[in-house]
């Protein structure tokens, strides 16, 4: 169903911001795990994106008054608010886009690996629900270990007969977040024009930024690269210490995600040249899952990007991620087909 809005003031604005070429199709978005730390403000970005029509919050638990309160907010799309498992399908019948940030958070002294056995589980049965309830969806998998949850998610589509490669996507989006701002400080250049990929997986050493493309180009010493690309590959371990047990990074996370959503939803819509990393089935290195630049269309993935030129620096970070994220992958398609 299209809404026409190219005549209208909003529809203008829209026109402006790209938003919309001449009509702006109605998107269903739903969130999963919507009560939640990342839930809550991620719900807030949604609602105040005006490519999205309809809003679907789930969660387990308080989804009621999180979709009450995100409702009276005068924009576009309508809210509605699912609770429990029973509600799970309603919730995501017709949904053009799922984001997952459901399941929990690191607490410090943890490796996002020590979530696994919580939310690998919770994370299978989210995407069984998929393959019922929606299947061709484009799913943003958020929650962690990324590097597991994704192949886990996979082999849950697979076996349902429902998997495209095209649509499922590991979030990575925070860590290129992350690389832009520390990029910035660092080469005093205006934050909003700086891009950095980010390539490999979303855990510790997994996490690959390559500064040597980073725009506007800074030829930062080594010594600090070294320090930025720490910096990056240890901000979610940044978080987690700073909120003292208080769980890890929802407000950047909420930001990051709304991104990921809106380029997902851009690229649905026929936006021309979208394009974000996220860790996808790739074959841009032997390993099955990579995160790097992926261009978003009509039907999800429309092009996994190469890596591009590397440092020796970056050549050698390459290497050494490869046996932890493949030991990760191989753990989440080992439980997928386990349980
Ligand atoms: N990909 C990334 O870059 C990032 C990922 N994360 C991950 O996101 C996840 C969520 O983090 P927070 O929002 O801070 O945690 P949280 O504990 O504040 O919220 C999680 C929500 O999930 C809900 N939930 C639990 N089981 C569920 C189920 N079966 N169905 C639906 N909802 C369910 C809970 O009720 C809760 O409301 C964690 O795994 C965290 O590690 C966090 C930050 C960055
Ligand atoms: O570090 C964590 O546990 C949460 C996360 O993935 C991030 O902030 O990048």
């Amino acid at each position: 169903m299209f809404r026409s809005v190219a005549r209208s003031a909003a529809g203008k604005h829209l026109l402006r911001r790209g938003y919309a070429t001449e009509s702006v199709p109605d998107r269903k978005v739903a969130v999963l795990g919507a009560a939640g730390g990342i839930g809550q403000p991620l719900a807030l970005l949604m609602k105040l994106n005006p490519l999205v029509s309809r809003l679907a919050l789930y969660d387990i638990a308080n989804t009621p008054g999180v979709a009450a309160d995100v409702s009276h907010i005068n924009t576009r799309s309508e809210v509605e608010g699912f609770v429990g498992e029973d509600q799970l399908g309603k919730a995501l019948e017709g949904s053009d886009v799922v984001i997952i940030p459901a399941g929990v958070p690191r607490k410090p002294g943890m490796t996002r690996d020590d979530l696994f056995n919580i939310n690998a589980g919770i994370v299978k049965g989210l995407c069984e629900a998929i393959a019922k309830y929606c299947p061709h969806a484009l799913v943003n998998m958020i929650s962690n270990p990324v590097n597991s949850t994704v192949p886990i998610a996979a082999e849950v589509f697979k076996k349902a007969g429902t998997y495209d490669e095209k649509k499922l996507f590991g979030v990575t989006t925070l860590d290129v977040v992350r690389a832009k701002t520390f990029y910035a400080g660092k080469a005093k250049v205006p934050v909003a024009d700086v891009n950095v990929p980010v390539v490999g997986g979303h855990a510790g050493i997994t996490i690959l930024p390559l500064f040597s493309q980073a725009t506007p180009s800074a030829n930062l010493p080594e010594d600090v690269v070294v320090a930025l690309t720490k910096r990056t590959q240890d901000g979610g371990t940044e978080v987690v210490e700073a909120k003292a047990g208080k769980g890890s990074a929802t407000l950047s996370m909420a930001y990051a995600g709304a991104i990921f959503a809106d380029a997902c939803l851009k690229g649905l819509n026929g936006v021309p040249d979208v394009v974000e990393c996220s860790f996808v089935q790739s074959t841009v290195t032997e390993l099955p899952f990579f995160a790097s630049k992926v261009k978003l269309g009509k039907n999800g993935v429309e092009e996994v990007l190469g890596l591009g030129p590397l440092s020796d620096f970056e050549k050698e970070g390459l290497e050494k991620l490869k046996p932890e994220l493949k030991s990760s992958i191989e753990k989440g398609i080992k439980f997928a087909n386990q349980s």
